[in-house]
């Protein structure tokens, strides 16, 4: 790993959230309930019957946040836009006050000068959306361009990196093949689908923004190197079919139009034959990559893994995080530099990068979390020897600012620069938040 490089003038230093995960209150002021609202109402679907009922109480503490944000010195803020407080239907009617939350929220980042950069879908479908059909509707990608343009009309001239989708694979696979995620759909030729109807709708995005967009547009992927957990050919080809299952999936068909042959091999009679010209459109010119990234796979051959007959299993001895995610931030590196050698070196922001620990209890107004701090330093470096190796990266974006509603697990896994309280959502920071204000005071210097 790198030492001593600083990171390019201009380079962002950023923290991420999602709306359903920080917001709470999120039918509040004529906003319709999304899937993810119905799903952690579910009995049995959330670890502890967790709901984002009241999460971090962003919504209404949103100052107090950006003030934090202000104090860490950050030059930019991801969050998402819960299309259901938009648009309560999915389309249609625009519920004014829903759109004007996020008004104020993008002008009091402004007046602290924090950029910032706006992912339109989270996972939070409109509820009334997912009785139409959700993502497995052809329609939806129209759905979503539409949705998109309102936003683009009203933040335009204030927002100036757009993210279209966050985590495509998880929608699809979690959310319709393990059922794990909202709307807990368990049929993979349903999932192949949904991968395909998610790309069409970044693609409409992207034409949308096109015409009528002045800055720039991107995607966040979950991008995670596969290695072999032996030499063996066995393992090697497991890897293999895993790197496309989760890799190539996404970003084949976004920057090379077309769909790696092994997900045929994959999905077998579910794999449908997708029309040419729809893959041709997917192969959208967006103007950035996001990467949201946080481990690697450890694979093994195992038949009884499906789709792909590939374990992720645990390095032995392998440092993890709580997530059960081995500490990896050569794999950081990895990733960007194959973006550079196999996909044409694109913009890339880091949209998401973080850990889950078990942190100690507050001591004097503070948690001390050092094993955060330690990998935030060797991402972060990590990031920089990529940098200085030739990758073309932007920015960095912390996930998270502040703990919040993990989705499946619930409020159990903790990944913020500040811990959230919560009897009462009162916000303390940790080791991790002053260790990346000195980062971002030093532009990255050292690490
Ligand atoms: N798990 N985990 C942490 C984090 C999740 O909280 C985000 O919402 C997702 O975009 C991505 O999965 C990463």
């Amino acid at each position: 790993m790198s030492r001593g490089h600083a990171f390019p003038s201009g380079f962002i230093w950023g923290a991420a959230t999602s709306a359903y995960q920080v917001e709470g209150y999120p039918l509040a002021d004529g906003a319709g309930p999304s899937i993810w609202h119905r799903f952690a109402h579910t009995p049995g679907r959330v670890a502890g019957g967790a709901t984002g009922d009241l999460a971090c109480g962003h919504y209404h503490r949103f100052r107090e946040d950006v003030a934090l944000m202000a104090e860490l010195g950050l030059s930019a803020y991801r969050f998402s836009i819960a299309w259901g407080r938009v648009l309560p239907d999915g389309r249609g009617r625009v519920n004014r006050k829903g759109l004007d939350f996020y008004l104020r929220l993008v002008d009091a980042l402004l007046e602290h000068d924090i950029q910032p950069m706006v992912t339109l879908y989270h996972w939070d479908l409109p509820a009334a959306l997912q009785e139409r059909g959700g993502w497995l509707d052809p329609d939806s990608a129209v759905w979503f361009a539409d949705y998109a343009q309102i936003l683009f009309r009203a933040l335009d001239d204030r927002v100036q990196a757009w993210v279209t989708i966050n985590e495509p694979w998880v929608v699809a696979v979690l959310g319709h093949l393990e059922g794990v995620h909202a709307p807990g759909h368990r049929d993979a030729r349903e999932a192949v689908r949904v991968m395909h109807h998610l790309l069409l709708a970044h693609a409409e995005a992207c034409a949308t923004y096109g015409a009528l967009g002045r800055h720039q547009i991107g995607i966040a992927l979950n991008l995670e190197p596969q290695h072999p957990a032996s030499d063996s050919e066995a393992d090697r080809a497991a890897a293999d079919r895993r790197d496309a299952f989760i890799n190539g999936w996404l970003l084949d068909p976004l920057f090379h139009g077309r769909y790696p042959e092994a997900m045929a091999d994959i999905f077998g009679s579910a794999w449908p034959d997708f029309p040419s010209t729809e893959i041709d459109r997917i192969r959208c010119p967006a103007d950035f990559l996001g990467v949201n990234y946080y481990s690697r796979g450890w694979v093994r051959d195992d038949p009884a893994v499906q789709p792909t007959g590939a374990a992720r299993i645990e390095r032995p001895n392998a440092p993890v995080t709580a997530m059960g995610w081995e500490v990896y931030p050569r794999g950081l590196t990895e990733i960007l530099l194959r973006l550079k050698t196999q996909y044409g070196n694109p913009p890339v922001y880091i949209t998401e990068n973080g850990a889950a620990f078990e942190d100690s209890a507050p001591t004097a107004g503070r948690v001390e979390d050092p094993r955060r701090v330690a990998y935030l330093r060797e991402h972060i470096g990590a990031a920089g020897a990529a940098i200085q190796a030739g990758a073309d990266l932007r920015g960095y974006f912390v996930w998270s600012l502040l703990d919040n509603f993990e989705w499946a697990e619930g409020y159990a896994k903790r990944f913020g620069l500040f811990r959230v309280d919560p009897s009462d959502q009162s916000r303390l920071p940790k080791a991790s938040a002053e260790c990346y204000k000195d980062i971002i005071a030093s532009h990255g210097a050292g690490l």
